[in-house]
């Protein structure tokens, strides 16, 4: 089944293409990493899907349905893990989580039930009365991670969730991602190469907005003739036509 499906998607700002007529076919239940340097577009892409911004030309779908003219039902379906942590300091990690599901309409009943297996799926439970400006840099990412999958969506997108954590959380954090796969679709934005490299099945480079390669690692690593992924991904980046 098609989770994501992109035909053509361009955004213009001024007279310049931030992303450029790309086309992208995403299955259900796929791990999917944009890359690419700083400015090459994986934001913008990111923004269009999640009906933050509109494309200037093409279209996209999720499930089926139309990014531009149905966004309420494509909100329903997906969840934004932002790069900016969406977590209010001052509350606690339950209250935190217990927010969410009042934002989302869930009753009252069903709150409370539904924050414990959250907090239960992502072993926050002994951090639940903490004040969550005291917790780490990785704890805060799981939480944050949790928030977004509070309402189950099909959908998640992961906007670069192991941004400055060292290589022992960014290793924990990765293990939580992994645990996901399979049931959410992701969509993952990293700098992280190896990150890339051990969580996707498949990985879009994106270069001046536009698709570079596609495929996995392994594929990439092929098509490139290089020994790495690291080198793959410099070669493609620096204009190896393949
Ligand atoms: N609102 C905007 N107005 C004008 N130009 C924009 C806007 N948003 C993005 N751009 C431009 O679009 C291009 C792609 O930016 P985008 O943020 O999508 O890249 P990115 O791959 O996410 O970069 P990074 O890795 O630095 O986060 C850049 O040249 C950027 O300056």
């Amino acid at each position: 089944m098609i989770a994501i499906e992109t035909r053509n998607i361009t955004k213009q700002y001024g007279n310049k293409k931030s992303i450029n007529d790309v086309s992208l076919t995403i299955k259900k239940g796929e791990l999917f990493s944009l890359l690419g340097v700083n400015g090459a577009g994986k934001s913008t892409l990111i923004k269009m899907l999640s009906c933050l911004v509109k494309p200037t030309g093409g279209k996209a779908s999720i499930f089926g349905y139309d990014v531009t003219k149905e966004p309420e039902q494509v909100k329903n379906v997906i969840s934004v893990s932002p790069q900016e942590t969406a977590i209010a300091p001052n509350l606690t990690v339950y209250e935190n989580l217990e927010l969410m599901t009042g934002i989302h309409g869930f009753s009252k009943k069903d709150r409370e039930q539904r924050v414990r297996e959250i907090m239960d799926t992502f072993s926050l439970m002994p951090f639940q009365r903490q004040r969550s400006k005291t917790l780490s840099g990785g704890w805060k990412r799981r939480l944050s991670i949790a928030m977004a999958l509070i309402t189950e969506p099909d959908i998640l997108f992961l906007d670069e969730p192991t941004l400055g954590l060292d290589i022992l959380a960014r290793r924990e954090l990765w293990k939580v991602i992994k645990g996901l796969k399979g049931n959410v679709t992701i969509i993952l934005t990293t700098h992280y190469l190896e990150e890339a490299e051990s969580l996707s099945d498949r990985i879009c480079i994106l270069k001046q907005g536009e698709v570079k390669a596609l495929g996995t690692a392994e594929e990439l690593i092929v098509k490139t003739s290089t020994l790495s992924f690291e080198d793959a991904f410099v070669a493609l980046v620096e204009g190896v036509s393949i």
